[in-house]
């Protein structure tokens, strides 16, 4: 017997062709969203579940009595709580690599636009507020040639590193719980520790995972540290942030600048006072969301499920979780 699975994402066509080939595949197709009480009750008798921000508890997994693997449509899993699932054995996955290039795309066009304030001036240009003779109302500042830190150097962060360095000729210098030597010697980027980085850089990207470790990495103190020139990107998580502290070092002009793609609520309530500021770039939560990548990362967790269920193949089990028991 095929083992079951439920998705409440919508997936292209030939990813449902693919699952449906090997394992009995149940899409929610109502036009409501699904509540959790409607899908802890579509959990009853599956053994796989394809998601991507769903949190994975013991509230779920008590209710879930078949359920084996678990597979994120994102690389980011901060919503599996991996203590409980091994304890269930219960097997979580996620996207690696795949997504890396499109996220670094858009952490460097965040950096470009916040530095250029290109939808302050689109806004501007639009409404009919270009003068002649105004052009230093205009000034930005440059981006090539500058120093950028980044806060977790990992698969993402190394991508957006060679952008910097090749595209750029950006300094560019990081800091990791683990120094990366073979990184630092490809890439001729240098290793700091996050207060050096934080008071010497121009640009600070942060992109850790959220965890117990990271969460409000960066509050009052680290905003301190940093330039009053310093332009901040964050595209890790909202709660690796203190956002009360960034609106401050926005507001008291302790920063220069912020690009955004997270926030520590999503979406972002509209009062939020990140929205009403000139000098802030706000995004959606979109560092992957282009078609290409988005299809590469559902065929992925399409893969990993397949794999994790049939023990046929390889699969990107979550860090926490590689190895652990599957319940039977
Ligand atoms: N905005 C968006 O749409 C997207 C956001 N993301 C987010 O980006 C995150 C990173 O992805 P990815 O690059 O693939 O992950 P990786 O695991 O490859 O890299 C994370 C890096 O962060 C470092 N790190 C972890 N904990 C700390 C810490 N306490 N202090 C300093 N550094 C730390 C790790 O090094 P070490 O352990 O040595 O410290 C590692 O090098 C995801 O977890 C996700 O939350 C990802 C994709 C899209
Ligand atoms: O935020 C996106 C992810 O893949 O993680």
């Amino acid at each position: 017997m095929k083992p079951r699975v439920f998705t409440q994402n919508p997936l292209p066509q030939d990813i449902q062709a693919y699952l449906n080939e090997h394992v009995e595949l149940k899409i929610w197709d109502k036009t409501d969203s699904l509540t959790r009480e409607q899908l802890l009750n579509e959990l009853s008798d599956v053994d796989g579940l394809l998601t991507s921000g769903t949190a994975i508890n013991e509230e779920l997994l008590e209710q879930a009595p078949q359920l084996r693997v678990v597979s994120s449509i994102s690389v980011g899993y901060n919503h599996f709580d991996t203590k409980a699932m091994k304890e269930y054995g219960v097997i979580g996955t996620h996207t690696p690599y795949v997504l890396d290039d499109t996220v670094s795309d858009l952490v460097i066009s965040l950096m470009l636009s916040a530095a250029r304030r290109v939808p302050e001036l689109d806004a501007l240009t639009k409404r009919g507020g270009w003068e002649k003779g105004k052009d230093q109302e205009m000034f930005g500042v440059d981006v090539h040639h500058k120093k950028l830190g980044i806060i977790g150097m990992g698969r993402i962060g190394e991508t957006i590193a060679k952008r910097a360095k090749y595209g750029f000729d950006m300094d560019v210098t990081y800091f990791n719980r683990t120094r990366k030597k073979e990184v630092e010697e490809k890439l001729n980027i240098s290793y700091q520790s996050m207060d050096d980085l934080l008071c010497e850089s121009d640009f600070i990207v942060l992109m850790v995972p959220l965890t117990k470790d990271t969460k409000q990495l960066i509050g009052a103190r680290e905003f301190q540290l940093m330039k009053k020139s310093a332009i901040f990107i964050n595209a890790s998580r909202g709660q690796t942030v203190d956002e009360q502290a960034l609106v401050d070092a926005l507001q008291t002009g302790e920063i220069l600048a912020a690009g955004l793609d997270v926030y520590d609520q999503e979406p972002i309530n509209e009062n939020n006072p990140l929205l009403k500021m000139k000098n802030v770039v706000t995004l959606p939560h979109i560092g992957s969301a282009t078609s290409e990548t988005r299809h590469a990362m559902a065929m992925l967790a399409a893969k990993n499920i397949v794999a994790a269920l049939t023990g046929e193949g390889s699969y990107y089990a979550v860090k926490e979780l590689q190895g652990v028991e599957v319940r039977l």
